[in-house]
């Protein structure tokens, strides 16, 4: 469960304080897929940063999983959590298992364990023959399905998705999508996806968030599939 109460972002240019987030209340259920949408600049990725840690508001609280998020509790809360990102933020220089095992890598599990989970979660994800591939040798759906290993195989209660198939062609969008969806249905994770793309969002989401300009304009949670984008939407959408 995400919980923002409140959230209120500032950031300073040219000596201007310009409000970026302007009172977020959002209540996120586990094993939601819960759709963040706007037009570039409505505050999608500052929000992302906030809830995964990386940047803190200026005033409102943050709840996740029951624990607040506070400077001092935002590591032990970021473990149990996990990020899919459009470009897929791989290291080049590792093979395809050692990339998946770096999380339990850097959470000091022995290597026989950590190389066993790896080749686990590459089995889900439909990669059990690529394990000693390089990434640069990867289409752009492998490397997503490369990316969700990675991000599961910390059994995460939440994964945060900027974007995830921006950078697809739509067969493959489908396919990365569904592998996003299997999760949700099988380990009960909670999913936010922000994306540009109405459909992608309509396809997934069981609720959809609006932002515009650092507000939340609606909050859609029935008839997904019958939600039609309006005049502030039409600028950046996919629909229909
Ligand atoms: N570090 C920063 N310093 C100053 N202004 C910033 C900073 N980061 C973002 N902004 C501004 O904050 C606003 C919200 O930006 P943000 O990147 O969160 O929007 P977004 O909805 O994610 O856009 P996009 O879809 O283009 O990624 C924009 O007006 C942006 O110019």
């Amino acid at each position: 469960m995400i919980e923002l109460n409140g959230i209120t972002k500032y950031f300073i240019t040219n000596k201007e304080k310009v409000l970026v987030l302007d009172d977020i209340n959002l209540m996120i259920e586990k094993k939601d897929i819960f759709g963040l949408v706007g037009p570039t600049g409505s505050g999608k990725s500052t929000l992302l940063r906030i809830l995964t840690g990386f940047m803190s508001p200026d005033s409102g609280s943050i709840v996740i999983q029951d624990k607040q998020l506070t400077p001092t509790t935002k590591y032990a809360i970021v473990r149990e959590t996990s990020m899919i990102f459009q470009h897929f933020n791989l290291l080049s220089n590792l093979t395809v298992l050692e990339n998946v095992a770096l999380p339990l890598k850097l959470r000091k599990v022995s290597k026989l364990e950590r190389l066993q989970k790896a080749k686990e979660v590459l089995g889900f994800v439909g990669l059990e023959n690529f394990s000693n591939e390089f990434i640069r040798t990867l289409s752009g759906g492998q490397k997503q399905r490369v990316a969700i290993a990675r991000a599961i195989i910390t059994q995460p209660q939440i994964i945060f998705c900027d974007e995830p198939t921006s950078a697809l062609d739509e067969k493959t969008t489908f396919e990365i999508l569904s592998l996003l969806k299997k999760i949700n249905e099988e380990f009960h994770t909670t999913i936010i996806l922000v994306s540009h793309d109405i459909s992608v969002i309509k396809s997934m989401c069981n609720k959809i968030a609006i932002l515009e300009n650092g507000r939340i304009e609606n909050i859609i949670t029935n008839k997904i599939s019958e939600f039609k984008p309006i005049s502030y939407l039409e600028a950046f959408n996919h629909a229909e």
